[in-house]
């Protein structure tokens, strides 16, 4: 008898259907963010330091500096990820000759981008850039108490919208769009009202033209803080969450935006009941908003569990949001986000009705009883055969390819 096949019978024994889940893993989709990549640096003319409270820490060999080399990396890492995926695409990393300014972006500055996730069977999402600007410097962009400010970046805005609207229907799949701004202020305010009004306005400016849902979903992401906004956020949970219910846009939890001792997957079974759809943005905070690579850690693990026992999968985008130069940036993607795809098949495989009967009885030693048996299942097994008939590599086979590839990269400037 195969792995498989023991493991298969393994999982029969609590009534788990390993069939059923590696189908299921097989149509969730994991938008993988580009800026991984490269260090959050984007290929506008001008771009310099992040800004906005964001930095990738690390020098290691091979980030990628052109759109071609990225596009390159892209292409192996979703070659050692099993599944179809998706690419998050920011502002920034325009791929074109000009220079325009960020209220002057096109749906043509990005066209390479589309062409090459049409060839590779992938799907976009889209981002606006409002840091790593000048008239960011601020740590205010939407909320700027300068009317010329604000509009500058209403424009730019809109246009991502329009940019993404474009980029689903030429590929078929709609387009999130996460309007995330770095705005708020170093210390305490007087007036958090006010800045709070001029979000509220820019964000209705921004969306003030409707969008075919079958092409784009607007989606705003939340942050309790930054380095140089720690004492106020304009855009904190609660502005976000009344904001998204109100206006119907998705809401982006992004796991590294809250306080480190909040459980972010507890969020989103109250979330779901004001919101139609999630955004996620999965993250390791360590310690603070640090960005680091995913883990299979306890939780990205309740993550994954609370999306299949709450039934969230079919209305939540599963977003990556982590970056780290201190490893091989590509071996970063393909890990953290098989990562993401293991904890989804430990939840797929988890007896969900039996646990929740448990639970309904009030009879806690058996959910606990079972829960803790149920840690010992051959996970690895079901693992190994779903990446088999998708055709990728597992354990020293993958490290290799891994180290093949950051070898081949390593020699960039
Ligand atoms: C690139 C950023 O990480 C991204 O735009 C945003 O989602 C964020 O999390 C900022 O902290
Ligand atoms: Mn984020």
């Amino acid at each position: 008898m195969s792995q498989y096949e023991s493991a298969r019978a393994a999982f029969a024994d609590w009534g788990v259907e390993t069939e059923t889940a590696i189908e299921r893993l097989k149509d969730i989709a994991i938008s993988v963010h580009c800026w991984q990549g490269d260090d959050v640096v984007g290929f506008e003319a001008k771009s310099g330091a992040s800004g906005g409270g964001i930095q990738a820490t690390g020098n290691y060999p091979g980030r990628a500096r052109t759109p071609d080399e990225l596009r390159a990396d892209l292409d192996f890492a979703f070659s050692r990820i099993p599944g179809r995926h998706r690419l998050n695409l920011h502002a920034m990393y325009m791929d074109t000759d000009e220079s325009p300014d960020r209220d002057a972006i096109e749906y043509r500055h990005f066209t390479p981008w589309v062409d090459w996730a049409r060839d590779s069977g992938l799907g976009l999402d889209f981002n606006p850039t409002f840091f790593a600007h000048a008239k960011a410097d601020d740590n205010l962009t939407l909320a700027h108490p300068d009317a010329g400010i604000r509009d500058f970046w209403i424009e730019h805005g809109r246009r991502t919208r329009e940019i993404a609207a474009r980029m689903g229907a030429e590929l078929g799949s709609p387009c999130v769009n996460n309007i995330w701004v770095p705005d708020g202020m170093k210390d305490h305010p007087i007036d958090r009202m006010a800045a709070r009004q001029r979000l509220q306005s820019s964000l209705d400016a921004i969306l003030a033209d409707p969008q075919d849902r079958a092409n784009m979903l607007d989606a705003v992401e939340s942050k309790l803080f930054g380095i140089g906004v720690e004492a106020f956020t304009v855009g904190s949970h609660e502005f976000y969450l009344g904001y998204a219910t109100r206006r119907g846009t998705l809401l982006c939890l992004d796991m590294g935006h809250f306080h480190p001792t909040e459980n972010i997957a507890d969020k989103l079974s109250s979330v779901a009941l004001s919101v139609d759809e999630i955004l996620l943005h999965v993250s390791r905070p360590m310690r603070w908003d640090s960005d680091h690579v995913i883990l299979q850690s306890d939780d990205i693990l309740a993550m994954a569990q609370e999306l299949v026992a709450c039934d969230l999968l079919g209305r939540t985008h599963i977003g990556l949001d982590f970056f780290d130069a201190t490893i091989s940036r590509t071996a970063a993607w393909v890990i953290g986000t098989r990562n993401m795809q293991k904890a989804l098949l430990r939840a797929l495989l988890l007896p969900m009705d039996t646990l929740k009967g448990a639970e309904n009885a009030l009879d806690f030693s058996r959910r606990f009883m079972l829960t803790e048996e149920l840690k010992d299942l051959p996970y690895g097994a079901v693992w190994a055969e779903f990446c088999a008939r998708m055709e990728v590599p597992v354990g020293q086979a993958l490290i290799a390819d891994l180290d093949r590839y950051q070898d081949s990269v390593a020699g960039r400037g």
